[in-house]
């Protein structure tokens, strides 16, 4: 808990953490508002395929004229890499950037903190394993809720606890499923101008309402955890705090958890549309199992409430803080060689469903776009089905039908490209576990 002190000891030595930052859109935004006011930090570099746009964002999130000169805008994040650095941080979304953005660092010898989750779920335990031979930091994006999830999961199994589920809310309906970027901001209660002027991305906000980013993070946390993921989709049950542990505790024992140690996301909406009482959309939670009749006898002279055979409760955090967090990750893997969360296996993946019925010749959009949505399924299963990461489902053609619900093969469409998204994709199918 020293972690401000840490960074607060190398403002006064003049020695601050340096960062480097990849992707100046709404999650980088969220960081960069709270740089100046987090002493021991200091962006040094921002990348971003626009500089001009991510200098604005810099003014815009309130930075002054002179901390904004003091800072290198680039307009390519490899070479971001190659700058005085401790961190870089990869927060652009796109998958493939990603990549290449992540062994460039681990190459130039910086820690890696990885926002781009889209990027971890095809291929972190092989960048994992690449930053460990290093001898630097791979980490999951603290504020986002993989990271959180991570951090409660580690909390409750350092305790001695028992995981039974761990996971985060959204807010979800099975229609979501093929909702386009066209009709997303109707659904956040905006409108399309007032989300622009908001810095929103109408791609990335529907990758978080149609089950994609659900899928990804529901991944990203089996991996990160060592917990299973569901056999063919998430089931998203309808679910306020005060019902996790009933809801989410195993099936034989009167709950929905398809079975032991899983991970799942829980809907804000009921599924005729009504408001879950006391949801969690925001948020993260961990289902636990008291380890004996003691511990569990506790949870109920403490108040927690506990489903009807009182061995499980749950703890969960209300709300995420995305961007506004991430300085956590930053200082922690330059201050403590610790991430906060990682991808330590390969053992859940997120794959493309068709959105619609798929014709020859179709052009996948990728996350949140018009042709496909990402469900999370085990690796196994992916692999040996040769199903399409949702990850490599950008800008490739298919060369066959698929209908809609159904999940896309890599034979349904083009040969994608080599390079170095789809070399560390083989790299992670070969550390399948
Ligand atoms: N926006 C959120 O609320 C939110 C919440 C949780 C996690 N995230 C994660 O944050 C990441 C970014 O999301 P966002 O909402 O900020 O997206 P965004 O579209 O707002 O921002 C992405 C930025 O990256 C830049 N970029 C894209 N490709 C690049 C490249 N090759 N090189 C340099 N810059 C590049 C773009 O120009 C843009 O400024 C994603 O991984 C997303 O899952 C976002
Ligand atoms: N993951 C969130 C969005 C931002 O992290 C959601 O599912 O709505």
């Amino acid at each position: 808990m020293n972690l401000a002190h840490l960074a607060a000891e190398r403002a006064a030595e003049g020695r601050p953490v340096r960062a480097g930052l990849i992707g100046a859109g709404k999650f980088g935004s969220m960081f960069l508002s709270q740089v100046p006011t987090t002493p021991g930090l200091e962006v040094a570099a921002i990348a971003d395929l626009d500089p001009d746009r991510a200098r604005q964002a810099c003014r815009g999130v309130g930075w002054d004229e002179s901390l904004v000169a003091r800072t290198r805008f680039l307009d390519d994040g490899t070479t971001l890499c190659g700058e005085d650095l401790d961190v870089v941080i990869e927060a652009t979304g796109h998958p493939a950037a990603g990549v290449v953005h992540a062994l460039a660092a681990i190459e130039a010898g910086r820690h890696v903190v990885m926002v781009n989750v889209e990027a971890d779920v095809l291929c972190g335990a092989a960048l994992a394993e690449r930053a460990r031979r290093a001898g630097v930091v791979y980490s999951m994006a603290y504020g986002d809720q993989p990271a959180l999830v991570s951090e409660m999961v580690d909390w409750a199994r350092a305790a001695g606890f028992g995981v039974q589920a761990a996971g985060k809310g959204t807010k979800y309906l099975p229609a979501y499923h093929e909702v386009t970027p066209d009709e997303v901001w109707s659904h956040y209660g905006m409108t399309p101008d007032s989300a622009r002027a908001a810095g929103m991305n109408s791609q990335m906000f529907n990758s978080f309402l149609d089950g994609t980013k659900s899928a990804i993070e529901a991944a990203a946390i089996a991996n990160a955890c060592g917990l299973e993921p569901p056999e063919d989709g998430l089931a998203f049950p309808p679910c306020g705090v005060d019902d996790l542990a009933h809801v989410l505790r195993p099936e034989d024992v009167g709950g929905q958890a398809r079975g032991r140690g899983v991970v799942e996301v829980v809907s804000s909406l009921e599924r005729d549309g009504r408001p879950v009482f006391r949801d969690l959309r925001w948020g993260v939670y961990v289902v636990l199992e008291a380890p004996n009749e003691y511990s569990a006898a506790c949870f109920r002279q403490y108040g927690l409430p506990t489903d009807p055979t009182r061995r499980y409760a749950a703890m969960y955090k209300p709300f995420h803080l995305i961007g506004m967090e991430l300085g956590i990750s930053v200082l922690s893997a330059a201050l403590r060689h610790e991430p906060t969360g990682q991808t330590r296996r390969f053992s859940a993946d997120a794959v493309a469903v068709a959105k619609r019925d798929l014709v020859p010749g179709d052009r996948l959009d990728g996350e949140g776009g018009r042709t496909v949505w990402g469900k999370c399924i085990p690796a196994r299963r992916s692999v040996e089905a040769g199903a399409l990461p949702i990850g490599l489902a950008h800008g490739v053609a298919l060369v066959r039908p698929v209908a809609r619900g159904e999940i896309l093969t890599r034979a349904d469409v083009e040969a994608i490209p080599d390079g170095p998204a789809t070399r560390m994709r083989d790299e992670a199918a070969g550390l399948l576990g």
